[in-house]
């Protein structure tokens, strides 16, 4: 699948647009392509009780399956500035569940695009279950 690196990226950017970080002044978006072609994306979103945060990547995911399901094939995020941001380590393992060691991760318009597998080696996933 030929994949629209900027266009993940102005995705990614949209969503920043509408993130709701008062506390940590730190907006951050992501996108991802699926399986089907349509672009998921997600903005963090912090809470009075800090602890409570929830992350662009976790948004991203619920969109995926509010949206109608399948798996990630692409997948960038973006911090205030429209930089490439690296996902922390819990949303390693969400994009995990939905990407699997494949999924591309961008690294910015001057870099080829990562795996997941560089991002989270060795992972844990639903093949571990079965
Ligand atoms: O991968 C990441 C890393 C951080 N943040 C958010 C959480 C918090 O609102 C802010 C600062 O950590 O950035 C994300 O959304 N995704
Ligand atoms: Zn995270």
């Amino acid at each position: 699948m030929e994949i629209d690196w900027p266009a993940l990226r102005t995705a990614a950017r949209e969503a920043m647009a509408r993130a709701y970080a008062p506390y940590s002044g730190f907006p951050v978006g992501a996108a991802a392509l699926a399986d089907d072609g349509r672009i998921v994306a997600g903005c963090n979103v912090e809470n009075a009780s800090y602890g409570l945060t929830l992350c662009a990547e976790c948004g991203l995911v619920s969109a995926l399956h509010a949206s109608g399901g399948g798996r990630l094939v692409a997948f960038a995020c973006v911090d205030g500035a429209g930089a490439a941001l690296m996902p922390c380590g819990r949303c390693r393992q969400l994009l995990f569940e939905f990407g699997g060691p494949g999924l591309l991760v961008d690294l910015g318009p001057d870099a080829e695009p990562t795996t997941m597998s560089d991002l989270l080696p060795r992972a844990f996933g639903p093949d571990n279950l079965s």
